[in-house]
């Protein structure tokens, strides 16, 4: 394919689904405010990292938005790991917080699992404690993953069953890759896991009804890796002097493929809206309450 040849592909409109998805959250917590209880989320940024700062701002603006308390929590890159510690320990303890969210990366004295396993599993929004991914795993009540979550939404929006297909994640990390994989078993998908050690991945790809790309490299995966009429899922935010670009070079990828999500405008929005969608889920349990309808896989 050339660049001559036309866009074929539908483009998958993450940013409204997530604003739509958003709608429906700030229904079911309206209703849940008409009984007594307002759904908190806290979030704790450590350092300042500039990117990391523009998340927590917007995650904290769509918190307020959908009629939820939102704490912010910013510490200086120096903080200890014992006062972190503590600090989710009174977070873990306060009845008004239902979500808690510690932006990864940490700075680097600090041990990333240790603090995260110190989260309430109940609360813990983000899915990334070691019980909600055995419960995941295991096909047991989760907190699952936030944008892997989000792409499950999308590819049942856009194919129905996802039962029988190839699928092909691209990247093994616990946050994207690895419950992606476990999302789409699930859903009785044929999943294989491409990493950086895989051998003939273009060939790999090309026998991919489904592909997630989560690799972290601008403009990875190429349009000739597609098999016509695929679906392309790009979990990549990679910034580089021409703004945001996904992990698949979209123009090429788009001549080929059935559908695509863009970047910006496709998994990012949808992170945070199923970060809001796992608050209101861990509020509604916490309460004895029936799961949210259609926030949950
Ligand atoms: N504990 C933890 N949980 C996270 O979920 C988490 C994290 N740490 N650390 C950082 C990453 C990154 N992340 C994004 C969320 C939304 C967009 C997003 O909305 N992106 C917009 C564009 C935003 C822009 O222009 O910069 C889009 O793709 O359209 C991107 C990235 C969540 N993360």
């Amino acid at each position: 394919m050339t660049a001559t040849t036309p866009i074929s592909a539908t483009l998958i409109d993450g940013k409204a689904f997530a604003a739509d998805l958003r709608a429906r959250i700030a229904t079911q917590v309206r209703s849940m405010k008409d009984n007594g209880i307002t759904p908190g989320l806290a979030v704790v940024l450590v350092g300042e990292d500039p990117a990391s700062q523009v998340y927590v701002k917007s995650k904290g603006r769509m918190t307020r938005e959908v009629g939820m308390n939102s704490y912010e929590h910013r510490l200086p890159a120096e903080t200890s790991q014992d006062d972190l510690l503590a600090l989710i320990g009174r977070l873990n303890d306060d009845p008004d917080v239902n979500g808690i969210l510690v932006q990864l990366p940490l700075p680097p004295h600090m041990d990333e699992a240790a603090v995260i396993n110190a989260i309430d599993p109940a609360k813990d929004v983000d899915g990334f404690h070691i019980l909600n991914v055995g419960r995941l795993a295991t096909g047991q009540k989760a907190m699952v993953p936030c944008t892997p979550l989000g792409c499950l939404m999308l590819l049942r929006d856009r194919l129905g069953s996802l039962s029988g297909k190839n699928a092909l994640v691209i990247g093994r990390s616990n946050i994207v890759g690895k419950p992606m994989a476990q999302l789409l078993l699930r859903d009785s998908a044929t999943v294989t896991v491409a990493h950086s050690r895989t051998a003939n991945l273009p060939d790999l790809c090309r026998q991919a009804d489904i592909v997630v790309a989560a690799v972290g490299r601008a403009n990875f995966v190429q349009g000739d890796w597609i098999k016509p009429g695929a679906t392309v899922i790009d979990v990549g935010i990679n910034r580089g002097d021409d703004g945001l670009v996904g992990d698949v070079d979209f123009d090429a990828a788009a001549r080929v493929a059935g559908a695509i999500t863009p970047v910006p405008g496709g998994v990012g929005p949808m992170t945070i809206a199923c970060l809001l969608a796992n608050t209101l889920t861990a509020t509604a349990r916490a309460n004895g309450l029936p799961d949210p309808q259609g926030l949950t896989p």
